[in-house]
């Protein structure tokens, strides 16, 4: 029989598709054809985030996007949990904005073993250094910034104030490049093009920073062994992998590694939500008062208003602010699990009858924070800035009961270690520029009307996720107007 060609692609191609619709199928067992999306690829897969938005194409937050109206996939389903099976790429998943089903899975079932993630976290912080080192960058920024005796001060973009140290150039580079990096073949990145020239300069000079750390700390460590007086982070990591020695040590790459992602888990977030909380504040000027006077009353009688870390558990309409910033736009946007044995969901939720949802082996198990974040069942009012709710003292709002369990940091074995972190650091810079400044928005002016676009504008225009690593916001144009 003659070879043909045309025949041998036919073949394959038919296979091909055979396998994809098997694929497909056991796709929607998986997930015991719960109703959801179905699109050619799962919207955290590779080709999913790196193809444009389409409405066959969901994008990265489409849960943002498509949060409003008819479009809301829960609305559109009928239930908090719904499943996205792709039938050319990626893994059968359920996306769900229950509070319920988060504890079934990131709660319960992390203890049990049921659902998971891979690598381990030590959790080794001291806040009281946080607070000082967050207070001297603060003095630091002012003089640097040459906001000393200017009674006002335009910010175009209030995350490159939040991110000032150079060294954090390369982390705003790096963490809006993720998706290059991570995708990107070798001889991509030789392209004669600046962007990548660019962030190959970012990620060169951070390997060198974090080299150079990690050579200094080894030879500190070694040239006194039982000097255990530092305890930064990084000295933690040699110090522990230099006691393991051989091969259980860790190697210089693995070190970087574990340093680096700790570092981004911790930047990017909270200089996101720094910066939406300040634009929150900016549109909502009796809040801002509200924070104000509580600073105020906190540091009554100081000399030059000192605030100290003993003021953190005073300052609670600080950190609500905060809490509150986060619930809007929360950075850790997506709490990803994956089923490590066939098991079963109760969809029904507390006290209700029982409606078991069969999950299979390898089905990925998403918390929607937008979903939960902006759900009537835990947050009225959700399109409200309403750091009210978070008060201790929130007798009269009644929508949060275990308002702990409702942060941005998930709940759980694998919550975030890096919560008191980001609230002690937060807490202390919102009070300390509150305290000297009035947040307003900075409102553009239209060129040939020279009108001024109004606040609810500026929200429009500005108050928008963007997709790093992980949630952001855009650029947030800010004035800051001196206190007397
Ligand atoms: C506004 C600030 C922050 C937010 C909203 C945030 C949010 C989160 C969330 C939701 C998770 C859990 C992810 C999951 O369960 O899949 C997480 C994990 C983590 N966070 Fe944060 N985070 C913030 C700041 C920080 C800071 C300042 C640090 C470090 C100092 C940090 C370090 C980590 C680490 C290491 C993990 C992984 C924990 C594990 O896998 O066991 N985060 N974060």
């Amino acid at each position: 029989m003659d070879f043909s060609w045309t025949t041998a692609t036919a073949a394959l191609l038919a296979a091909l598709a055979v396998s994809k619709v098997l694929q497909f199928v056991s796709g929607l067992k998986a997930v015991d054809y719960l109703p959801g999306l179905r699109v050619p690829f799962q919207p955290l897969s590779l080709p999913g985030m790196l193809l444009p938005e389409m409405s066959w194409n969901p994008g990265v937050i489409f849960t943002w996007t498509w949060r409003r109206g008819t479009r809301n996939i829960y609305r559109r389903f009928g239930n908090d949990t719904v499943s996205v099976v792709p039938f050319i790429y990626g893994t059968p998943t359920l996306y769900t904005q229950s509070m319920e089903i988060t504890r079934q899975v990131v709660s319960v079932g992390e203890k049990t073993g049921v659902f998971g993630k891979a690598e381990e976290m030590s959790r080794i912080i001291r806040y009281k250094l946080v607070w000082n080192t967050t207070q001297k960058v603060y003095a630091d920024m002012i003089v640097s910034e040459g906001w000393v005796g200017n009674a006002t001060t335009d910010v175009p973009c209030v995350q490159q104030l939040i991110s000032k140290m150079p060294i954090q150039q390369c982390f705003g580079i790096i963490s809006r490049t993720t998706l290059f990096a991570t995708a990107a073949p070798k001889w991509a990145w030789k392209l004669p093009l600046p962007w990548v020239r660019r962030t190959r300069q970012a990620y060169d000079t951070m390997r060198a920073f974090m080299n150079s750390q990690v050579q200094e700390r080894r030879e500190t460590i070694n040239s006194s062994p039982g000097d255990n007086t530092a305890k930064d982070i990084f000295s933690l990591f040699v110090r522990a992998s230099e006691d393991e020695g051989g091969k259980l040590g860790f190697s210089d790459e693995e070190l970087i590694g574990n340093v680096f992602a700790l570092l981004f888990a911790g930047h990017e977030t909270t200089a996101h939500t720094l910066a939406a909380t300040l634009g929150f504040l900016s549109l909502n000027p009796s809040i801002q008062e509200e924070t104000v006077a509580q600073v105020r009353e906190v540091t009554k009688g100081r000399e030059n208003g000192e605030i100290i870390f003993e003021d953190y558990s005073r300052l609670d309409k600080v950190l609500a602010a905060f809490y509150e910033g986060v619930r809007m736009f929360p950075s850790g946007v997506y709490l990803i699990r994956e089923a490590k044995q066939d098991t079963v969901l109760n969809l029904s939720g507390a006290g209700e009858e029982p409606n078991i949802l069969p999950v299979k082996k390898g089905t990925h198990v998403i918390t929607d924070m937008i979903g939960v974040h902006y759900h009537t069942q835990y947050f009225s009012d959700p399109e409200e800035f309403k750091p009210a709710r978070w008060y201790t003292d929130r007798t009269s709002d009644g929508d949060l009961a275990d308002a702990e369990e409702h942060t941005a940091f998930s709940v759980g074995p694998r919550a975030c270690p890096g919560k008191k972190f980001a609230a002690t650091e937060a807490v202390c810079l919102l009070a300390l520029l509150l305290r000297d400044w009035k947040v307003v928005p900075l409102l553009s002016v239209n060129v040939s009307t020279g009108e001024k676009e109004t606040t609810q504008e500026w929200r429009a225009r500005v108050m928008h996720p963007v997709m790093g690593i992980t949630m952001g916001v855009r650029d947030i144009p800010l004035t800051f107007v001196r206190r007397i």
